[in-house]
């Protein structure tokens, strides 16, 4: 490929059969491919691009990772004599030099009181795993809507991925973190952060949900209500990667308002029978485990560990996003549960129930927020590359205005999700739940209200490719239609929202007056 060819030599090349073009600095001999093309011969012979230099009318058209692609990167015959690469991919693993593609305390120039060097060094090998691992089973799995493939389990499960997913705390005693980068007793709500944020750039959301997202809300139920025996049973078998938990609490019936559970447990010689339904379960149909909320006859709620068998079945649910998720229907018929499954107290479930309901919101918060930097970050690259009357896109003011409003949108959540998580490594779980689930749940609100709007100004941005689920703006397209559930996952925001109030109203000093 060193070969070098003038501008007049290629030139030459300007005919249906016998056809050269040159794009950041490389020959392409599209003379068999035109043919091929999905965009069309007719394109490819127009005056400006058939023997010519169409760096810019590519980049208006594709994607950078089109060159890459094996199929057409072999098209390439040579560079033009005294031109230079201009456009360089991002190197894997490596950070966007894009202004706010990063949050400040990843941004060169910045400074930040958070972080220290071994969040750095944890960001930069997870980011690698989510690039080299995730993200090409992600993209393909999200497509074909299958769950994620077994061999990412495995090797999530190398890096103890599972075990950081659940936070900091003692049951990562012993385990060698991300191949010993970080140490167990340094980990804390930062590094878990930034494992949200790096898997919310896969642009894959039902398979974000999909990679353990039931197990990272229905495992603390196990592993802080479960009977040792059970708990350390199944802890293990998740880290390991070769089971999976799903919670299920939401039913048709009941949602946010989980006291209104209709599924019924019924107390029996050394154990429980359940009858019932539960709808919306991440991962359900494919999960070994259900942490499952019930009513018992007393009136009250159990919570209980139920392994897959026969009497239960698990249907998928078509939802807006991938089926990767595996979304389930469920329904228990006569299921028998060992009372030594009961998680909690038998009629506490409630608890049980809502003790995590904090970390799983600000989990929710944080991958949300990750995920709309990167949208920020497409629409900086497209309105810098696109042209329109000659000029690029960001000529117009009413798109500097819609960029202007993302980038305070995104800013503002990651400071405040950053002062949170700070108060989070610094309180008990107790102090967390006293200080921080009203202002957990406001951020959350506040995220994906941002969020929806960043979506919608994306669409616009973007024009028809935000709404086109291939090519340029098929990020955006994906956003937009997955957005919501962030928005309604963990609470519907005027739920949250009415929480953060009412915890607010709660502490109000009694002698306080205007
Ligand atoms: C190495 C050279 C090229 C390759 C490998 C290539 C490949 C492709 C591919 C794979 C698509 C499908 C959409 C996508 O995946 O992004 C496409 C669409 C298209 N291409 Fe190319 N292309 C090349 C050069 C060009 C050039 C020089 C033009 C100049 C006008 C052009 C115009 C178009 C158009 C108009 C579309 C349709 C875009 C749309 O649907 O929005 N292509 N091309």
């Amino acid at each position: 490929m060193s070969k070098q060819f003038t501008a007049e030599e290629v030139a030459k090349h300007d005919k249906d059969g016998d056809l050269w073009v040159v794009i950041d600095s490389k020959v392409y001999d599209l003379s068999r491919f035109a043919q091929m093309h999905p965009g069309g011969l007719a394109v490819l012979l127009d005056n400006e691009v058939a023997g010519q230099d169409a760096t810019d009318a590519f980049f208006s058209l594709h994607r950078y990772e089109v060159l890459q692609r094996p199929q057409y990167s072999r098209l390439a015959i040579g560079t033009l004599a005294g031109a230079e690469q201009q456009v360089f991919p991002k190197a894997v693993g490596g950070l966007s030099n894009v202004p706010y593609a990063e949050p400040t305390w990843l941004s060169s120039g910045y400074h930040s009181p958070y972080y220290k060097d071994h969040h750095r060094k944890f960001q930069a090998a997870f980011r690698k795993f989510v690039e080299e691992v995730i993200m090409p089973d992600a993209q393909a799995r999200e497509e074909d809507g299958k769950r994620p493939s077994p061999h990412v389990f495995q090797e999530m499960a190398k890096m103890n991925i599972m075990a950081m997913r659940l936070g900091p705390g003692p049951h990562l005693k012993g385990l060698t973190l991300m191949g010993g980068i970080v140490k167990p007793e340094e980990f804390d709500y930062f590094h878990e952060l930034i494992m949200g944020q790096e898997v919310a750039r896969i642009h894959a959301r039902g398979y974000g949900d999909g990679l353990g997202g039931g197990t990272f809300i229905g495992l603390p139920a196990i592993m802080n209500f479960g009977r040792p025996e059970l708990r350390d049973r199944v802890m293990k078998e998740v880290f390991e990667g070769k089971k999976l938990v799903c919670l299920a609490i939401t039913e048709a019936f009941a949602g946010s308002d989980v006291a209104g559970l209709k599924c019924f447990a019924k107390r029996v010689e050394k154990g429980w029978v359940v009858t019932g339904t539960k709808k919306w379960i991440t991962n359900g149909t494919f999960a070994d485990y259900f942490v499952v909320g019930c009513r018992t006859e007393k009136g009250g709620l159990v919570v209980l560990f139920i392994e897959r068998q026969e009497g239960i079945e698990t249907k998928p649910i078509k939802t807006s996003y991938s089926t990767a998720a595996g979304t389930a229907y469920i329904t228990f018929e006569n299921v028998f549960v060992p009372y030594e499954h009961t998680l909690g107290p038998e009629e506490d479930g409630l608890r049980v129930i809502l003790s995590n309901f904090n970390h799983e919101r600000w989990g929710m918060a944080t991958s949300s927020i990750g995920g709309q930097r990167a949208i920020v970050e497409e629409c900086l690259k497209w309105v810098n590359q696109r042209k329109v009357f000659g000029r690029p896109l960001h000529s117009q003011a009413v798109i500097r205005s819609k960029l202007a409003a993302m980038i305070a949108r995104v800013e503002s959540a990651q400071n405040w999700l950053e002062n949170i998580t700070y108060q989070m490594n610094h309180m008990s779980y107790k102090d967390q739940s006293r200080y921080l689930a009203g202002s957990i749940g406001l951020l959350k609100k506040f995220a994906t209200e941002g969020a929806q709007d960043t979506a919608r100004d994306a669409v616009q941005v973007f024009g028809g490719r935000g709404i086109t689920r291939t090519g340029m703006g098929r990020f955006i397209e994906h956003y937009h239609r997955t957005i919501t559930f962030d928005a309604v996952l963990g609470g519907a925001e005027d739920v949250l929202g009415d929480l953060g109030v009412r915890q607010a109203l709660k502490y109000m000093p009694k002698n306080t007056r205007l």
